[in-house]
């Protein structure tokens, strides 16, 4: 096998950790679902019961704090959505090479098919499709005031498989509502107003991914997605029925999320974390292969505007809970990390603690 693709032994995938994890938190939205909306599949805060609320924020609570993530099931993303862009998704990934490098992305363009991608350094045994939420979205990265540069990104669809787009737009819009739902509820489980964090996505950078992770022949040595954590503020994923999905336990301890049929595994992102003043701690993760089934899997990666500045919540800091970081634009930090996965870099990543306050100083 290319060594690139070779992770350091104290990273790779040991035989203890493929168990799957006792207690993950699995949440029924079904209280949301209110009656009437029940056909058209919307969820809603505004009709539940103060009751019902209250025990559903206390479980959204308990999945960030000692988890820092969950499933949810009953989540109001119609299941027929979900199987249409799975088959476009294993279409597309069946394409030859040459077909699917037609939309490939390039330096310029961080959207469209990609199969060379790092996580530190070391290559993902994997190849992915990622498309926007909105499109083309201009990404401005700020350095205090003024405009250090700015990035166009724009989708790019195979002209060999029409019905793509449409198909992922559908799924997009359905996936993003089910991730206003819960950001809602985790703003209330941080006992702040349910709409407080919906402005910072009104020109959202938000953006999924379709992953195929095809047989491995060497899965002891080679991870489909290295240890990482997600920068945005949170990830709607859905995995297949194959399992690989990782996370790290705050013991220090890896543990495979079992695949629960038609659910989402909600991931809390560094700007959570960020918002949180480190209520809440994002969950690092990664993806196991293995060498006879290929694996599909889509997350949806919820993230603001890109002209946002992100820091600790004024209602979260005081002067016994100072800010533990330095406010960061986000146009910057996506475009960093976006571009940086591109090429291998001799710098390390911009990380959320960069911008962490030194204990040190204070
Ligand atoms: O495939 C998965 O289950 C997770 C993928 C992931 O963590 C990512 O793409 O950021
Ligand atoms: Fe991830």
């Amino acid at each position: 096998m290319d060594p690139a693709f070779i992770q350091a032994p104290e990273h790779r995938p040991s035989a203890i950790s493929h168990q799957f994890a006792e207690g993950v938190p699995i949440i029924d939205l079904s209280p949301l679902l209110s009656p009437d909306s029940k056909k058209s599949n919307l969820l809603s805060i505004e009709f539940i019961d103060p009751a019902t609320l209250s025990s559903l924020v206390d479980k959204i609570k308990h999945g960030c704090k000692d988890w820092g993530f969950f499933q949810v099931i009953n989540h109001g993303v119609p299941i027929e959505l979900r199987r249409a862009v799975e088959e476009v998704s294993i279409k597309f990934f069946g394409f030859p090479l040459p077909e699917k490098r037609k939309v490939r992305r390039d330096e310029e363009n961080a959207l469209g098919y990609y199969d060379e991608e790092n996580t530190k350094n070391v290559r993902d045994w994997k190849e992915v499709f990622d498309f926007s939420v909105r499109s083309p979205i201009v990404i401005p990265e700020l350095e205090g005031d003024s405009i250090k540069s700015v990035t166009t990104l724009a989708n790019q669809w195979p002209e060999n498989l029409p019905e793509m787009r449409s198909v992922c737009k559908a799924y997009a819009q359905a996936t993003q509502k089910l991730a206003v739902r819960l950001l809602e509820l985790i703003s209330l489980s941080l006992g702040l107003p349910v709409s407080r964090l919906n402005d910072f996505f009104k020109d959202q950078t938000s953006f999924i991914r379709l992953n195929h992770y095809p047989p491995c022949p060497s899965p002891n040595e080679a991870l489909g997605v290295g240890r990482h954590k997600d920068s945005g503020a949170l990830t709607v994923l859905a995995q297949d029925d194959v399992g690989g999905l990782e996370v790290k336990r705050k013991n220090g301890e890896w543990v495979a999320v079992k695949p629960v049929p038609n659910s989402y595994i909600i991931n809390i992102g560094d700007i959570i974390q960020v918002w949180s003043n480190d209520e809440y701690e994002s969950a690092e993760h990664r993806v196991v292969v293995n060498s006879k089934r290929e694996r599909f899997s889509m997350p949806f990666f919820y993230n603001p505007s890109a002209y946002e500045f992100i820091e600790p919540l004024e209602e979260l800091v005081s002067e016994e809970n100072p800010p533990n970081y330095l406010p960061y634009n986000w146009g910057h930090c996506y475009i960093t990390r976006k571009l940086s996965n591109f090429k291998k870099r001799i710098t390390e990543n911009i990380q959320i603690q960069h911008f962490r306050v030194s204990k040190l100083n204070a």
